[in-house]
């Protein structure tokens, strides 16, 4: 039986989980009849699926048991997941707290996709409306670091003087020649100062800080290798005395209209020595910030605290705001200087996935997008774009990690809205989907203006659920042409779009939405290309905060100019009490509501749990095929410590499937995606 009941908190106050369509249900056996009752009852209450941090919480497999409420919609209206090219723990952790089973790769019509590479076009392609997947098409034109410089550099002479936030690069080999003469031209300047003189230089497709190293002069370099070579920002702003940078998540849930999120916490990573402008950039513990460089320093202080935010050399980004705050710095107005660049970036991009998206997704919302910024930011307290990382890794080897990754992946999920929806039951009703990249009127279909639609359950009864984005209801006998044609198949799209970020504003949890949000369209206008005769973005601003009218004399174009010049130039304005009053008044709330990420993600008083927990195995649910790959594997991992303990010369080479024979696994076991799952997550 299925017991509705208020959610209260703590305090006792009600919670809120029923305005986001969520309810606390307590599950005991139950018969076909009843299985219906709870059908109804969760279909009306729950739009999507609500995911809860508390599911993960625990590592006590007696408390998981009861945790039972949190798995029960999923179970009931068999949700699936598949992990694509990675195996994410805390993805797939949730994923199984939460009632998903998990399918093998090749499975194509299951509910949500997590993937950690480029995920193919063709595929895409086949998404359908209920199927949510993390990854926008070309994404990559950010998330590589020559092209993400490419694009900025393109804005930039575009708009010259407001795409100023990347050091100075140049891509090789193609500009090595501009290279070649800027080193020459500096040495005959000669200024003696041998640290402004410096590059660094990075593959265009690696992480982790592999293959870095720096230059001073042409000669440095091997000109043909695909290499990007950076201005190195040699004043960094310091944590007692070590240098860091950012790591800032990033939500996009549309690229066109721009829709995205930044996650109130992330990741401060200092490096483990002392900074010293002085000494020699082979030393990469005092000039690299990256967690898998520092680790290897006998220096390096892990966090191994549950409650202390700025504890060893990863701290969160609170902690470091609250650090600056201390030093009497603005957090806050640095936080908004980190989401023009953030907004800017995602700018430079949006032609690009937009016009891809058209053809390659065909219906609104399905997709959606996790990034991770890397900020450094330097003594004038200026953030600087070093790169922007795709599937930015979701590893919680410390508890700091677990405790910030673990909510950010619910919101994220939550932001997704994932549809709690039967494909059984929308099949046998009828329910049918509109690809919407036809660009012709349809006539056959009639737009629901209501939010709900009718479906028929087994005993004969209808029930109302609300219709999931994108899925409308073909209305039978009604093809002769009478009924008014009310929209195109773009237009649909685009009141898809409108309506998920309706939704998106009730479930976005602890993610403050950057674009848009009140004078946001106003004052980014004139940094953005046209896409085209749509204008998406402005329509989307408009429903949602109608024409802007500037709270002061001057015209909002004017304030476009002033603003993004005070954000770009953080040596003339340090505080936001140094911005023009104007400004400021146009962007308070934008203010204030950076607050958020300057407050501490643990509360006093509460325990969390230090790892992820371990899944029992009837909550494991997984299909045939996805066991037998995970037999797979683990017959594979036991294969190569056996190889290693036998001291065999041979384990390292064991890096493909193991024979059937010698991991003990029949051939008929063998699932050719396999190989496509790596082993574990990266690292940062
Ligand atoms: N232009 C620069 N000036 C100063 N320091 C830099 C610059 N670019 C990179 N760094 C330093 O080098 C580190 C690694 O750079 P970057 O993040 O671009 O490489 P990566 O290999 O992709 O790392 P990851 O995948 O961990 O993000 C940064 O964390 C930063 O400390």
């Amino acid at each position: 039986m299925v017991k509705l009941e208020e959610k209260k908190t703590d305090d006792g106050k009600l919670g809120n989980d029923r305005k986001n369509g969520s309810v606390e249900q307590e599950s005991n056996r139950s018969t076909p009849s009843k299985d219906i009752e709870q059908s109804k009852k969760i279909f009306r209450l729950f739009d999507y699926v609500q995911f809860h941090v508390d599911s993960i919480k625990t590592e006590n497999n007696e408390v998981l048991q009861r945790n039972k409420k949190y798995s029960l919609p999923g179970e009931k209206f068999k949700m699936t997941f598949k992990l694509s090219k990675c195996d994410i723990k805390l993805v797939r952790t949730l994923m199984n707290c939460h009632g998903f089973t998990q399918c093998s790769t090749k499975r194509l019509d299951v509910n949500f996709i997590w993937t950690a590479g480029p995920y193919k076009l063709q595929c895409m392609r086949m998404l359908k409306p209920w199927q949510r997947l993390n990854q926008f098409p070309r994404s990559l034109e950010l998330t590589r670091k020559d092209k993400m410089c490419d694009n900025i550099a393109r804005m930039q002479r575009v708009f010259p003087k407001n795409y100023n936030f990347i050091p100075k690069f140049y891509v090789l080999p193609r500009d090595a020649e501009k290279f070649r003469l800027c080193t020459e031209e500096m040495q005959a300047n000669g200024s003696g100062d041998a640290q402004a003189k410096l590059f660094i230089v990075k593959p265009c497709n690696s992480s982790r800080g592999q293959g870095i190293f720096f230059a001073s002069q042409y000669s440095d370099v091997p000109p043909d290798s695909p290499l990007l070579v950076s201005r190195y920002l040699n004043r960094p702003y310091l944590i007692d005395g070590h240098k860091f940078d950012l790591r800032i998540y990033v939500a996009v849930t549309s690229f066109y209209p721009l829709v995205t999120y930044v996650f109130y916490d992330g990741l401060t990573r200092l490096a483990s020595a002392k900074y010293d402008p002085s000494s020699s950039h082979r030393d990469e513990f005092v000039h690299l910030t990256n967690y898998s460089i520092n680790k290897n320093n006998k220096q390096f202080i892990r966090n191994e605290s549950m409650a202390t935010e700025d504890l060893g050399h990863k701290w969160t980004l609170g902690a470091f705001l609250r650090y600056m705050e201390r030093e009497g710095k603005d957090p806050k107005l640095l936080m908004l200087r980190i989401e023009d660049v953030i907004i800017k970036s995602l700018l430079s991009v949006q032609g690009k996935i937009a016009s891809i998206c058209r053809t390659a997704l065909p219906y609104p919302g399905t997709n959606f997008e996790l990034f991770g910024f890397d900020i450094l930011v330097d003594e004038n307290l200026k953030p600087w774009l070093l790169e922007v990382n795709l599937s930015s890794s979701m590893a919680c080897d410390a508890p700091l990690d677990s405790l910030v990754k673990s909510q950010l992946m619910v919101d994220l999920l939550n932001l997704a809205c994932i549809p709690l929806i039967d494909r059984k039951i929308t099949e046998k009703i009828g329910v049918q989907t509109l690809p919407a990249n036809v660009e012709d009127n349809v006539s056959d279909i009639e737009r629901t203006p209501e939010r709900e639609i009718e479906i028929p359950v087994d005993d004969g009864q209808t029930i109302k659920i609300n219709r999931p984005i994108g899925v409308r209801r073909v209305v039978k006998g009604k093809r002769n042409g009478k009924i008014p044609i009310r929209n195109s198949a773009l237009e649909l799209k685009i009141e898809g779009v409108m309506r998920k970020v309706k939704f998106e504003k009730e479930r976005k949890g602890n993610f403050i939405r950057i674009f848009p949000r009140p004078y946001s369209f106003d004052l980014y206008e004139k940094v953005m290309e046209g896409i085209d005769k749509h204008a998406l973005d402005e329509r989307l601003f408009l429903e949602e905060f109608g024409e802007s009218k500037s709270p002061v004399e001057e015209s909002l174009e004017d304030l476009a100019i002033k603003y993004h010049h005070a954000i770009l130039h953080a040596d003339q304005f340090p505080t936001f009490d140094s911005l023009p009053s104007s400004l400021r008044k146009i962007i308070d709330s934008w203010y204030a509501e950076a607050a958020h990420y300057v407050e501490r993600i643990t509360k006093e008083g509460e325990i969390y749990a230090a790892k992820l927990p371990i899944i029992r195995a009837t909550a494991r649910l997984r299909t045939r095929s996805c066991s037998d790959w995970y037999d797979l594997r683990r017959a594979n991992i036991l294969a190569k410590r056996n190889a290693k303990d036998a001291g065999g010369q041979d384990a390292n080479k064991e890096n493909s499937l193991p024979h059937a024979a010698t991991a003990d696994v029949p051939l008929h076991k063998i699932d050719s995606s396999a190989s496509a799952q790596p082993a574990a997550d990266s690292k940062i």
